[in-house]
């Protein structure tokens, strides 16, 4: 797709990526929601790159550095890591995404996070996807996840189900005061949630020939 050098995608992109971003989409909703299996639909059906800044410090974390033993901790307790080493981590997969259509996973979480994206990636979401599920549907998928996640437990969700509505609700608020939030019901099977998120997908794609959507 042709871009104006004019245009302010080109000259506010962070300088190391590949391609000018055309969409930035977040996906926002609590522990257990969906993200990660709506997400990588969409990479599929759409083809976006996914970052997902919950793997980002999984990964970094078993990398065995101070922070990664850090973010271990804090993790296993359910808290948010601080901004400054979520950010970082950010920056740098985004930069290195080739791809000029990206969707970032379960980011910002907090207002911290937010203040430090304004601060250090400064460019805006076209769309911030919000899966709204219950918590009792959300316990019971994370229950069944599977994947041996030192948080999936009890103890630790119900934590982490503490903080999304005192620390990330307050966030996706502030984004649908500026009318950047579609609500999508997340409590239906998942196929069911991918056309709701496709209709979503599908129509802003049709927008061909507004080159410079998220600046
Ligand atoms: N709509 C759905 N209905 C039932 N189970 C789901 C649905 N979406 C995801 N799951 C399952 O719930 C668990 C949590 O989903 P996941 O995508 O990992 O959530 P998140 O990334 O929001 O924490 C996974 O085991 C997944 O297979
Ligand atoms: N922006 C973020 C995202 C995740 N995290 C940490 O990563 C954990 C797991 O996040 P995740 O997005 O992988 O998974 P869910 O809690 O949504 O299932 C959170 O409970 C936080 O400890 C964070 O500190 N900051």
């Amino acid at each position: 797709m042709l871009q104006s050098r004019n245009c302010p995608a080109y000259r506010r992109e962070p300088s190391h990526r590949k391609s000018p971003l055309l969409f930035l989409f977040w996906f926002e909703g609590g522990p257990g929601s969906g993200k990660g299996t709506q997400c990588a639909k969409i990479v599929q059906h759409f083809g976006f790159a996914h970052i997902s800044t919950g793997d980002l410090l999984r990964d970094e974390s078993r990398s065995g550095s101070e922070t990664g033993n850090m973010i271990e901790s804090i993790m296993k307790e359910g808290k948010m890591v601080p901004a400054e080493v979520t950010i970082k981590l950010l920056q740098k997969a985004m930069q290195e995404s080739g791809n000029d259509k990206l969707l970032i996973d379960g980011f910002p979480r907090n207002e911290e996070n937010r203040a430090a994206y304004e601060a250090v990636i400064k460019i805006e979401p076209k769309l911030v996807l919000f899966l709204d599920c219950s918590e009792e549907e959300m316990e019971r998928r994370l229950l069944n996840r599977n994947q041996g996640r030192l948080d999936d437990n009890i103890e630790t969700m119900r934590k982490r189900f503490k903080v999304f509505k005192e620390s990330t609700l307050p966030v996706i608020e502030y984004y649908n005061s500026k009318g950047k939030v579609r609500k999508i019901d997340a409590g239906k099977p998942a196929e069911e949630v991918f056309e709701d998120i496709k209709t979503i997908f599908t129509s802003i794609s049709q927008v061909k020939h507004c080159f410079c959507v998220i600046l």
